[in-house]
């Protein structure tokens, strides 16, 4: 094979970041903004790698990394695992690996990738071995935002290295992307861990997974759950552009937990109550438009006092509290998501503002709507003339669109908004 490309999405956190590390459940889904990986096999021999090299490109940063085959085996010794099991990165090769990271001079100022490349350098050699390869990542999503690079990233190199090194074994006749079955998945869930723990120190392992499995999943101690939402769950991701280290802001919340252990276990014992109120809320059918907006009233109240629990665990920021107040403004509700500390920022979007917006109007949806948006038109009228005026009230009310108006005033804050595909496919495969 000439090439071997993956391509694995980022997620978002509903309800339980943080929470998560410390056993509680928590709710994420895939999000279709994805890191790509392509491998090839050989890497051209520069003149001080004689014996070959392994080469990293990392595409959106424009920089190169590569290291002698020799070099590697030198430091790095001689033995490599079976890639069938996955192994742990132990303290000792872990600063071997760092030293190797370090030859590199890596600008200060993106000196954030080095973990990233550890990981890397720990999944290729144990994976692949000590042979040549050209290795070329790049990504859609917002690094360092929260919303899952680091599990993606390592999710399709590992795939990316299993199948240059047919651990993994894919019928390749039908040819586009492919999906692995789940043996294959299982076994690129628990190699793409082993990278995320250099990353992260202590990850959780759900963000591995959604990238790895898709869809959207309830998550406790390794436990998943597949959850299918009954009707769309619409969400705008703001990105404070604020710059925050996932594995720092772990670190701080074990350290607040072993300060004050009875209070924190309260804290994760709320947000593991939530994350299943919200699991439940989510697959629960919804026979009407006022279930959608009494469930959507629901969900937006838990993703408020999740907010309320993350701010307890002290992983807000101001930028986080900005977008919230602004949002609130909008009668919207918000919540980080992922590690906090600055990143992004999830927003619920109620169904009723696509149903203007796509013209449907139902009395009784509009009825239970106005009550909650707090016009001066009456329950009681049911005339046609007062339901037209209803209609209209929100028509114009959007078509001045509150949403055009969210994303312009969270921009004008110097923030950026994405709109994203919630609960999509997870890792997919391509030969070439
Ligand atoms: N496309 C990529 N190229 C290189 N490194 C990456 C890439 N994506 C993620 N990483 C690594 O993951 C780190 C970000 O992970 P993290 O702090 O967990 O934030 P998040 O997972 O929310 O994006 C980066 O600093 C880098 O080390
Ligand atoms: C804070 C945490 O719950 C999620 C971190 O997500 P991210 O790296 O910020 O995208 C950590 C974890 O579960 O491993
Ligand atoms: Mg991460």
């Amino acid at each position: 094979m000439a090439e071997v490309r993956t391509r694995s999405p980022g997620k978002i956190i509903i309800s339980g970041e943080h929470a998560v590390v410390h056993g509680s459940t928590a709710v994420a889904a895939a999000v279709d903004l994805h890191t790509h990986v392509s491998i090839r096999p050989d890497s051209p021999r520069l003149p001080d790698h004689a014996d070959g090299s392994v080469c990293l490109e990392l595409k959106d940063m424009n920089l190169v990394f590569s290291w002698a085959l020799s070099q590697l085996r030198t430091s790095l010794g001689d033995s490599f695992t079976v890639s069938s099991s996955p192994v742990s990165c132990t303290d000792e090769r872990m600063k071997l690996i760092a030293a190797l990271v370090e030859e590199q001079s890596i600008p200060e100022a993106k000196m954030s990738l080095a973990s990233g490349i550890s990981a890397f350098l720990h999944l290729y050699t144990s994976i692949h071995g000590y042979k040549p390869g050209k290795v070329v990542v790049f990504s859609d999503l917002p690094l360092g935002s929260g919303m899952g690079s680091s599990a993606s990233y390592c999710v399709s190199l590992s795939a990316a290295l299993l199948a240059l090194s047919n651990a993994i074994m894919i019928d390749n006749s039908q040819g586009g992307w492919l999906k692995l079955c789940n043996d294959d998945l299982e076994l690129v869930n628990k190699w793409a861990f082993e990278g995320e723990k250099i990353i992260h120190g202590k990850p959780s392992g759900i963000d591995n997974t959604v990238s790895t499995f898709g869809s959207m999943i309830q998550f406790k101690l390794g436990e998943v759950t597949r959850i299918k939402s009954s009707s769309p769950l619409r969400m705008l991701i703001t990105n404070t552009k604020v710059g925050r280290n996932t594995k720092a802001l772990v670190a701080g919340v074990s350290e607040r937990t072993s300060r004050h252990q009875d209070a924190m276990a309260s804290v994760f014992s709320a947000v593991d109550s939530i994350s299943k109120e919200l699991s439940a809320i989510i697959q629960s059918a919804v026979p009407d438009d006022i279930s959608i907006t009494e469930r959507e009233e629901k969900i937006k109240e838990l993703m408020e006092m999740n907010q309320g629990l993350l701010q307890c665990m002290g992983v807000s920021h101001a930028s986080i509290e900005t977008v919230i107040r602004t949002t609130l403004k909008y009668k919207l509700a918000s919540k980080l998501t992922g590690a906090g500390g600055g990143g992004c920022v999830l927003t619920l979007l109620p169904t009723f503002y696509y149903m203007i917006v796509l013209g449907q109007s139902s009395k009784s949806f509009l009825y239970k709507n106005f009550d909650c948006y707090n016009t001066n038109l009456h329950k009681g009228d049911d005339d046609a003339k007062n339901l037209v005026q209803v209609f209209e009230y929100f028509h114009k009310a959007l078509s001045s669109s509150v949403l055009d108006k969210v994303i312009a005033e969270l921009e004008s804050c110097g923030f950026q908004c994405l709109r994203a595909e919630v609960g999509g496919e997870g890792l997919e495969i391509c030969f070439s």
